[in-house]
């Protein structure tokens, strides 16, 4: 057994920072990874699916082409070159990843599957030849373990050969017909790139609305983005069975009050994500977990036992990558500076990219309303945003959320081109406590996106 100061199972987005300042800082540090270093993010989340997203985007400009006065007269989309690319993209950043632990004096990196075996105690299936264990010991354990695709209960789905977030980045061949299950941030991404690449689309999204935590607005506006660019949606939709039939997948669906078989090439579920809890066994050291499986944290990131911290998407909440990172500081800061960092009222920005982007960030305006807030509501067109006209990019609307009493922004939703870029400035003024009036009166570059926010504010005075 391996006596060291500091275990970290999995080498996702917080877990990679925090060994690497764990060991800096004179803590003897191992970091367990069963399968990639670089977890989802860097593997089959954010870092391919943006690298794809943007040849999806130049197929759409040059398909476009003609709007902004050029003509082109073919071409044709070169799925290979496209998945070489995100390749290539995915090595670059994995292997920076890699190398950035390596260097690090004080750190080991163990390649295999970790669980419990007690509280203070790791055991290590190893990734070698003859698959032995290492049984690690630590005073202070960190869970950076993450999730994967989750897959419902639907009768059939087990025997077709559907496709997750990971396998479709790979697909050799376009699908001519890609059926989605799921209406939320992965199912409009890769939605609305394979319609860009060439393929129909269908989305069947059990709730009401696609993006169910959005304002109903907000959804209806993305909703037609979809549908303006061809995709067929289904809202409501109760997918009764899946079957294989030779190459195609047939779905039967309940949805507007009729049934249909819906019959594609492919299948993508994109139903949520499972937290990689079961391997972990963390019954063994007493770590209690939620009623899904994620393990509960305190405000600092505190699991039920003493020395014991989980970080990053296996604690359940907002699932991204700057929250990940984010959840390491937290732990560090209170471990090593002594500090009292805490995760209450951290905002929470993320940015879905599609085309138009929908950066979010502070409360929906359901949220305000149902928190007591008498809100005023800011809303301004991309139609009448200055740049867009300019660039051509007049899809969307920006709206924020202010409190009436105090002037202040409690939150806002910007679907539009860079409509991330122009979130982050309104959440740098919700972090400075700027009014909705001071917003109005900035000054801000000519003509960025961002100048608009001075007309979005405006709309309150009116
Ligand atoms: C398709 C897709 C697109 C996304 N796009 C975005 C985006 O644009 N922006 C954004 O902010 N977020 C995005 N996300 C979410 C983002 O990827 C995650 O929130 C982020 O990666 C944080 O993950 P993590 O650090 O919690 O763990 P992960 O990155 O999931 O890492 C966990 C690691 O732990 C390892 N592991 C698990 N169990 C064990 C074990 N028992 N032993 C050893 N190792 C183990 C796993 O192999 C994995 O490498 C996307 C997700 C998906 C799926
Ligand atoms: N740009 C980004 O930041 C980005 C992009 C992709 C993913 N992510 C992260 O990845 C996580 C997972 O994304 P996701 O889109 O898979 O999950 P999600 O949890 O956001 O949405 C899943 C959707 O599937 C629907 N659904 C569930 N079961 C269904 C069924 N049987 N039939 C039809 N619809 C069903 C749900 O109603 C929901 O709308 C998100 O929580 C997000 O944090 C972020």
């Amino acid at each position: 057994m391996r006596k060291i100061d500091a275990i970290i199972i999995g080498s996702g987005q917080g877990g990679m920072p925090l060994a690497k300042k764990l060991a800096k800082a004179g803590w003897q540090t191992a970091i367990i990874e069963k399968r990639l270093i670089g977890g989802t993010c860097i593997n089959d989340g954010c870092t391919p699916t943006k690298s794809m997203i943007s040849c999806a985007a130049a197929a759409y400009t040059i398909a476009n082409s003609k709007e902004w006065g050029i003509t082109v007269d073919s071409y044709r989309i070169n799925l290979e070159k496209i998945t070489d690319r995100k390749d290539k993209v995915v090595s670059k950043f994995r292997d920076g990843a890699t190398k950035g632990l390596e260097e690090t004096e004080g750190l080991s990196i163990i390649y295999g599957e970790a669980a419990f075996s007690g509280p203070e105690t790791v055991t290590v299936r190893l990734h070698n030849n003859d698959e032995t264990e290492e049984i690690l010991t630590a005073k202070h354990i960190f869970i950076n373990a993450g999730t994967s695709p989750k897959i419902p209960p639907i009768p059939g789905l087990d025997k077709v050969s559907y496709l997750t977030n990971t396998t479709l980045l790979d697909i050799k061949k376009l699908p001519s017909h890609l059926v989605i299950i799921g209406g939320s941030y992965i199912a409009l991404e890769f939605g609305q790139m394979f319609r860009r690449l060439g393929s129909q689309v269908t989305l069947l999204e059990a709730s009401a609305q696609l993006l169910k935590r959005e304002d109903e607005d907000v959804a209806a506006a993305v909703r037609k983005v979809m549908e303006t660019a061809g995709i067929t949606v289904h809202t409501n939709a109760n997918i009764h069975k899946v079957e294989q039939t030779g190459d195609t997948v047939r779905l039967s669906v309940a949805s507007g009050g009729q049934t249909m078989a819906i019959t594609g090439s492919h299948l993508l579920v994109a139903t949520g994500r499972t937290p990689q809890t079961k391997a972990l066994q963390p019954e063994k050291a007493g770590i209690a977990l939620d009623e899904k499986g994620y393990i509960i944290v305190n405000d600092r990131l505190e699991t039920s036992v003493t020395g014991i911290y989980a970080i990053g998407d296996i604690k359940g909440g907002p699932a991204f990558t700057h929250i990940s990172y984010n959840d390491h500081f937290i732990v560090y800061k209170n471990l090593v500076e002594k500090g009292n960092a805490s995760i209450k009222d951290r905002p929470v920005p993320y940015c879905m990219f599609t085309d138009p982007q929908l950066g979010r960030v502070g409360m929906t305006e359901k949220a305000a309303r149902e928190a007591g807030f008498k809100v005023k509501v800011a809303c301004l067109n991309y139609e009448n945003v200055a740049r867009a006209i300019e660039t051509g990019h007049t899809e969307g609307f920006m709206k924020a959320v202010v409190d009436a009493d105090t002037d202040k922004i409690l939150g806002a939703a910007i679907l539009g081109a860079e409509g991330g870029e122009v979130m982050s400035v309104v959440q740098m003024a919700i972090s400075g406590g700027f009014t909705a009036t001071q917003m109005h009166e900035m000054v801000f570059a000519h003509p960025l996106y961002a100048e608009s926010l001075n007309n979005l504010f405006t709309t309150l005075k009116k």
